[in-house]
C-alpha cells in the first residue's frame, strides 16, 4: 500500500502533504478528541512551515488546539539548540502562529536528564517512550540521503529492535552523534505514514528505496510494513528515473 505523490516543486509537495495531514486530522477528531501526530525533524520542518503556517487555504483547517506533537527522533541537546528538532519546529511553525491560536500540547524530550557524559541517554528514551500513545495516527517521516528514517540509519545494531519503542543512539553518523529515537516496533503500530523528500540530492536514494533490490534501507523497510498506507510526498527532482508510478493527492 504505497502511494507516490509527485509535485513539480517542493512548495507545491508540501501543500499536499499538509491537506494529507488534515485529512487524516478530520478523520481522527470526528471520532476522538485528540489528535496524535509524530513529525520528523530536517527539511520536513520548513514543509510544514509552508503549507500548515503559511498556505492561506489550508492553515485555518489546522486544529492545533486538538494535537498532540511528538518527535520520531531528536538529538540529546537543550531544546534552544540549533540543533533540536523540539527548537526547529517551535521557531519555524509554533511562533508563527497567531497569538490567538491555542498551542498544540507538543512533547518534547526530558531535560533535566541530559548529562555531559551521555549517562542517562537510555533513561531519556525510556521515559519518552513511557509518554507515548499506544499507537501515532500519523507519523511523518523524511529519508535521508543515505536512506535514514529518525535515527535509524542503514546497518546501525538499532534496526534490529523488538522490545523498545523508543531507543538511545551514542553513534549516529549524521552529527550530533547522541540521539533517541523511534524504533521500527513503534512505527509499525502507527494508522498512517508518510514520507517527505524533496531536491536532487534526494533522487539516489529515492531511486534505491524503489529499485526493490535494497530493502534492507531503513525508508524502503517502511515500504513493506505490512498493512499500513504509505504515501510519499515528492518533488520531480527526487523522484524523476525511479521509474515508479506517480499520481497527485486525491486524484483518485
Ligand atoms: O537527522 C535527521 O535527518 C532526517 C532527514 O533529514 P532531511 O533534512 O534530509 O530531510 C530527519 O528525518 C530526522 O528527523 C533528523 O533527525
Amino acid at each position: 500500500m504505497v502511494e507516490v505523490y509527485e509535485y513539480a516543486d517542493s512548495k507545491e509537495a508540501s501543500y499536499a502533504l499538509s491537506e494529507y495531514i488534515v485529512d487524516a486530522q478530520d478523520k481522527v477528531l470526528a471520532k476522538e478528541k485528540v489528535f496524535r501526530i509524530a513529525i520528523s525533524g530536517g527539511s520536513l520542518v520548513g514543509a510544514l512551515q509552508e503549507g500548515l503556517v503559511l498556505n492561506k487555504a489550508i492553515a485555518p483547517r489546522v486544529k492545533w488546539a486538538q494535537w498532540e506533537i511528538y518527535f520520531v527522533d531528536e538529538r540529546l541537546l537543550p531544546l534552544s539548540n540549533q540543533d533540536s528538532n523540539y527548537g526547529l519546529f517551535k521557531r519555524k511553525v509554533v511562533n508563527l502562529l497567531d497569538s490567538k491560536i491555542t498551542r498544540p500540547k507538543i512533547v518534547a524530550i526530558n531535560t533535566t536528564l541530559l548529562s555531559p557524559s551521555g549517562g542517562q541517554d537510555d533513561v531519556i528514551a525510556t521515559d519518552y517512550a513511557r509518554r507515548l500513545p499506544d499507537h501515532m495516527d500519523v507519523v511523518i517521516l523524511g529519508c535521508g540521503e543515505d536512506g535514514h528514517i529518525c535515527s535509524l540509519f542503514p546497518g546501525h545494531k538499532l534496526l534490529p529492535e523488538t522490545t523498545k519503542m523508543v531507543a538511545n543512539i551514542d553513534d549516529s553518523p549524521k552529527p550530533p552523534a547522541r540521539r533517541i529515537t523511534f524504533t521500527l516496533p513503534y512505527l509499525k503500530k502507527a494508522t498512517q505514514i508518510a514520507f517527505f523528500a524533496f531536491g536532487s540530492g534526494k533522487n539516489p536514494v529515492l531511486k534505491r528505496v524503489f529499485s526493490k533490490k535494497e530493502e534492507d534501507l531503513p525508508s524502503a523497510m517502511v515500504n513493506n510494513f505490512p498493512g499500513i498506507p504509505v504515501s510519499w510526498f515528492v518533488d520531480e527532482a527526487a523522484i524523476e528515473g525511479a521509474g515508479v508510478p506517480t499520481s497527485t493527492y486525491g486524484e483518485k
